[in-house]
């Protein structure tokens, strides 16, 4: 028999790519990567240059389109293989990043009528202006016991669905009128490869607060947040919830055509970009934390037991991987915090001297910065520049950076911002460790690790953990691929679970990051340091940040204060 192959398209905040993968040991054939032609939408419609609110972020749903008609064709054509040879397809998306979409499956911003209202357009995980809808939300479930909080860490975020539907109903009540259904970009990918609009139970699970067994929260509950939301379960978010590793139906001929693939392949169920990178770092048991590290960071870890967790983002049973516990939580701000650090503060003699070197800003300062020692810069920042997803989940909180003088230098204060996310991921490794979710080495993936040699011994020296990285460009994508082997079954060349994969496929390099004991002994110190300003800045005792924020007179929320 022919070698098989199968494509994954991951799809990021900025771009979307597909990667080509072998069945037999998950090599990374081809990749193709194709940036949003509208990239995030946080200043203004596209056309009608509409100005959208604070902390608001959409995106048009064609570019998405537009990645599987440019890249898929592209690691075909790069590759020469035989299209015949290819058995599936599978996705993993950025989520909560949902869109209202008519009868026809059609999204509310492709009608000209609807268009110019911003709640028509798809909103993207880090659209934020569902703040105050979440404060509501949290509020109520709390005074009800609702039993689903603890599961969502106690707090729902403003990013998921509940909260940009309620949004949506509050700013836009007739946006969300001519909504058919509310679903997740992931979902509605799928649904043009297949014609088929299903759901999948991860975004179902750790999104919509969807429970494998007690489905979504009651309809008092709804009703509680607001009468016109009673039945939002049963209207708006109703639809069959297919478990990962489904087919979710097979690829249209139309489909076929414009990508290039034969017509009635396996199209998987949609799936979360660092939920499918677990699997494909061969992580299949407890104890490893996945981590998926770009813009943000995403953690990711198993357990057979469902423990209550401060702030994490959620546990959801067969979430990740069928059988076990699949536990989230993250930083909403990680890359992001460096590329902004580079774009709006960094001095132009820093870049004139990067420019020199021939390195670009980044590796400029990560040099510079590497030759400090743990503790040498006197700087302590706390990493919140997009809020905290984990474990405070409090978006209006913002950054801090403390410590400064006449002699502070660029490369401290990046390194000084390193440091601090990795502060913001040894909260996180805590809050699982100390409450019975073993972690006990990191697995990273994604585009830091690839990026930033100094940034990974920070975080093995600052969480005291051994870190494994990924030997794949493109780990989520090598996941999708995975988990469309699965869904196109043993029968037509793939296989029949994740795990039987994930064994075969998964891909990590030898070379491990191993913590210095003297870096460890020191970071514990400003560890202790970081404590004390997370906990007086970001619970309650000094709301500072909140108060800065309600002054801004483009914020129109409330903002709960004390
Ligand atoms: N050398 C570097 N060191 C640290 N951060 C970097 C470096 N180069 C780019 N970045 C940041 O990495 C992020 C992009 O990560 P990537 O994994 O490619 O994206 P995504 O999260 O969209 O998949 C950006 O936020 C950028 O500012
Ligand atoms: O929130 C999730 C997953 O639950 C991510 O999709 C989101 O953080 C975006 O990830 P990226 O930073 O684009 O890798």
């Amino acid at each position: 028999m022919t070698t098989k192959y199968t494509i994954g398209v991951d799809y990021g905040t900025e771009s979307g790519r597909a990667v080509l993968v072998s069945l037999v040991d998950g090599k990374e054939i081809a990749d193709h990567v194709t940036p949003y032609r509208h990239g995030v939408i946080d200043e203004e419609l596209p056309e009608s240059k509409i100005k959208l609110g604070y902390e608001w972020a959409l995106q048009h749903p064609a570019d998405y389109i537009e990645v599987l008609k440019t890249s898929i064709p592209a690691v075909l054509k790069e590759t020469g293989i035989n299209p015949v040879d290819v058995i599936g397809i599978g996705i993993d998306f950025t989520a909560c990043t949902m869109l209202p979409v008519d009868q026809n499956g059609a999204p509310l911003c492709f009608n000209p009528k609807l268009k110019d209202n911003p709640h028509s357009w798809l909103k993207l995980w880090k659209h934020h202006a569902a703040q105050p809808e979440a404060d509501k939300l949290n509020a109520i479930a709390e005074q009800r016991g609702e039993k689903f909080l603890p599961r969502y860490g106690g707090k729902i975020s403003s990013e998921w669905m509940i909260a940009k539907v309620w949004q949506i109903l509050n700013e836009a009540p007739e946006i969300f009128d001519q909504t058919d259904k509310f679903v997740e970009a992931t979902d509605w990918v799928i649904s043009q490869l297949t014609n088929n609009l299903v759901r999948n139970s991860c975004t179902a699970g750790y999104k919509s607060i969807w429970h494998k067994r007690d489905g979504y929260p009651s309809n008092d509950f709804f009703k509680a947040l607001d009468p016109r939301l009673e039945n939002l379960a049963e209207t708006k978010l109703r639809g069959d919830i297919l478990p990962l590793g489904t087919k979710a139906g097979e690829l249209t001929k139309e489909m076929a055509n414009a990508i290039g693939l034969n017509a009635g392949i396996a199209v998987a169920v949609g799936n979360v970009d660092a939920h499918a990178a677990v699997p494909a770092m061969g992580v299949v048991t407890p104890g490893k934390m996945v981590m998926a590290m770009g813009t943000s960071i995403c953690h990711m870890v198993l357990g057979t037991e469902e423990k209550q967790v401060e702030g994490m983002c959620g546990v959801v049973e067969d979430g990740i991987i069928p059988g076990l516990y699949g536990y989230e939580a993250g930083q909403s701000a990680v890359g992001d915090i460096f590329g902004w650090y580079v774009d709006q503060a960094v001095p132009s003699d820093v870049k004139e001297a990067a420019d020199k070197k021939g390195l670009n800003v980044h590796h400029y300062l990560e040099k510079e910065a590497t030759k400090y020692q743990p503790g040498e810069i006197g700087l302590l920042a706390l990493d919140w520049w997009n809020g905290n997803r984990s474990t405070l989940v409090d978006t209006n909180l913002s950054g801090l950076l403390v410590g400064m003088t006449l002699q502070t230098k660029p490369d401290e204060i990046y390194r000084s911002l390193l440091e601090a996310t990795a502060f913001g991921t040894r909260k996180i490794v805590d809050a699982f460790h100390q409450n019975g979710v073993a972690v006990d080495e990191l697995y990273v993936c994604g585009g830091l690790p690839q990026k930033n040699q100094l940034l990974l011994q920070i975080y093995a020296d600052v969480t005291n953990r051994t870190i494994n990285v990924a030997d794949s460009k493109q780990t989520p994508a090598l996941g999708a691929a995975m988990f469309a082997a699965v869904a196109a079954g043993v029968e037509n060349g793939g296989y029949d679970t994740i795990v039987n994969a994930a064994e075969k496929m998964a891909r990590v390099k030898e070379e491990t990051i191993v913590p210095i004991p003297e870096n460890v002994e020191i970071y514990e110190k400003l560890y202790q340091e970081y404590t004390k300003l997370h906990d007086y800045f970001g619970r309650g005792e000094n709301d500072v940040m909140k108060r800065l924020k309600a002054i801004r007179p483009d914020v129109k929320e409330t903002i709960t204060v004390n």
